[in-house]
């Protein structure tokens, strides 16, 4: 269930659902059920609930879910946006079955124990105005929970963007599959908890759409999970390479180099400029170290040491060298993540960058953050769009997987593909913990898994990483969470295994 349906892809699959023999009134029967049964279960103390019904079946499955629970014995009152005569088809259905008084919408609340926001879900259209966006304020300063139908009223479901104003829910039920609206924020922020509950919409039905946005989960990028066959020696386990920056700018690097060596690179080599090397070297064990002073170098050494997977960018400076030195690795074999130094640098000369990306044939990743990204693309996109939108845009423009970072991490691939990641909590946003990350892409890369696979892996992983650390935690404490989280992948042993002892 990691596809994640635009309103537009998810109304489709609701169409289809209704061709194939499932009628829009008993889907919306189960969205409603499953809407009070979630209640039931997570504010069972609640008595008095106010259920808040629009004029689309968002409000049908809100009148639904008022006569679940008005006959679990909860006393419920349910507002709605329009007269019974007003409504239509399923909802008008659904109210028929809602036997008692209807009161007109209003922001005379009271303080019930509980809102269902049943307002607004895949059908917004426009921004949330007037009386209905009253409504919402009042919901919002009312100190009651909500449980949000679908989505809290006035989050857009493809973008995540507050249409005007939006409910902020304490939890939202949604049926099928997810939006990218429950993930990118602030969406996914408005949305409280989440949950997801099948309305016997079957998986084939889904298919038959061709999603192109995915939930970032393992179950998105962990069949291409490199495998560790017993046989192999460490030159079979990639050679990451990492460009540093000069004597005083080494961190950023070493963070990286120690996040590709975790995650399971067989050999890791610092490629400095010499003035670098007295103080790179002590600060190394298991890495090695060659001196690159120039593009040339570095194409020289990326050949001659078979290196598979170059990090470039972090601590690198931005100018006129750095952007020579990405050139230059752009036209070597090895696969490469551009970062930090290396985006910035071809500020105003995106074109340079692109021409280059464009024409090379091996895996390459972008990952900037919203300043870089912006800086970078800055008039080769629409002007106005999603995280999600721009993403995809970017990859197609660059030819290459870009990872648009963030709280809710992007990746998208030039075929289309995204992903959307949840899992990073906020102390992940703290210095040098871009740079791990790109270690760990680069590792992926270099064990061989594809690009748009490994960025995601390594996104969640690198997410993954920083929750279970907690707060406190510090760049350099990534790398030393990775074996715990990476021993859940490797493939199990087999009884024929010939190196299995016992
Ligand atoms: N068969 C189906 O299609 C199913 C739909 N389901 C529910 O149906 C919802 C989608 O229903 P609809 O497509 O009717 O859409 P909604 O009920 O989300 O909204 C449509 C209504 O809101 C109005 N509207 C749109 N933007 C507005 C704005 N900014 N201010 C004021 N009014 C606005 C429209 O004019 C229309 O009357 C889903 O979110 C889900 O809750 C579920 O019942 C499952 C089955
Ligand atoms: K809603």
């Amino acid at each position: 269930m990691i596809e994640l349906l635009t309103p537009t892809e998810m109304q489709r699959v609701d169409r289809l659902a209704i061709a194939d023999g499932s009628p829009g009134i008993a889907l919306m029967e189960r969205a409603g059920a499953q809407v009070a049964e979630a209640i039931l279960r997570h504010f069972a103390g609640a008595r008095d609930v106010l259920v808040l019904c629009g004029s689309g079946n968002n409000g049908g499955d809100g009148f639904i879910a008022a006569r679940h629970l008005a006959e679990a014995g909860m006393h419920v009152r349910v507002m709605s946006a329009v007269a019974r005569e007003a409504l239509a088809g399923d909802a008008a259905l659904a109210a028929q079955a809602w036997s008692a008084p209807l009161e007109r919408l209003s922001t005379d609340h009271g303080r019930p124990d509980l809102i269902v926001d049943a307002l607004l879900g895949a059908g917004l259209r426009r921004d949330v105005a007037g009386p209905l966006a009253a409504v919402i304020d009042a919901v919002n300063t009312s100190g009651s929970p909500v449980v949000a139908v679908d989505l809290p009223s006035g989050i857009d479901g493809a973008t995540g963007a507050i249409r005007g104003c939006a409910i902020q829910a304490r939890q939202t039920v949604t049926f099928v599959r997810c939006k990218p609206g429950h993930f990118l924020l602030p969406g996914r922020e408005l949305c409280g908890e989440r949950l997801l509950f099948d309305i016997g919409i079957s998986d084939a039905t889904v298919d038959e759409i061709g999603a192109g946005t995915f939930a970032n989960r393992p179950t998105l990028w962990q069949a291409h999970w490199p495998a560790i066959a017993h046989d192999r020696h460490k030159y079979d386990r990639g050679h990451v390479g990492v460009v540093t920056g000069g004597a005083t700018a080494t961190g950023a690097a070493r963070l990286a180099i120690r996040g590709a060596f975790r995650t399971g690179a067989g050999l890791v080599t610092a490629l400095a400029p010499a003035e670098a090397a007295f103080v790179l070297a002590p600060a190394l064990e298991g890495p090695m170290l060659r001196i690159a002073d120039t593009a040339d170098d570095l194409q020289k050494l990326v050949a001659e040491r078979k290196i598979s997977a170059v990090v470039i960018g972090p601590g690198t400076g931005v100018g006129e060298g750095t952007r020579k030195n990405v050139l230059g690795i752009l036209a070597t074999d090895a696969a490469v993540v551009l970062d930090a130094d290396a985006l910035t640098s071809f500020e105003g000369e995106a074109s340079l960058l692109l021409a280059a990306l464009r024409q090379r044939p091996r895996p390459t990743v972008l990952t900037p953050h919203a300043g870089e990204f912006h800086r970078l693309f800055r008039g080769l996109l629409p002007d106005a769009g999603s995280k999600l939108d721009l993403c995809r845009h970017a990859a197609r423009q660059a030819n290459a997987v870009v990872l648009f970072k963030g709280a809710d991490s992007v990746v998208a691939a030039p075929d289309g593909r995204a992903s959307i990641a949840d899992n990073a909590p906020p102390w992940l946003a703290t210095a040098g913990a871009g740079d791990v990350l790109t270690g760990i892409i680069a590792g992926l890369l270099a064990q061989g898994m594809p690009a748009f696979e490994a960025a995601s892996a390594a996104v969640w992983i690198h997410g993954k990483a920083a929750a279970d650390f907690g707060p406190g935690l510090i760049a350099e404490d990534l790398p030393d969470q990775l074996p715990s989280i990476l021993r859940s992948f490797v493939r199990p042993w087999r009884d024929d295994d010939p190196l299995r002892v016992d």
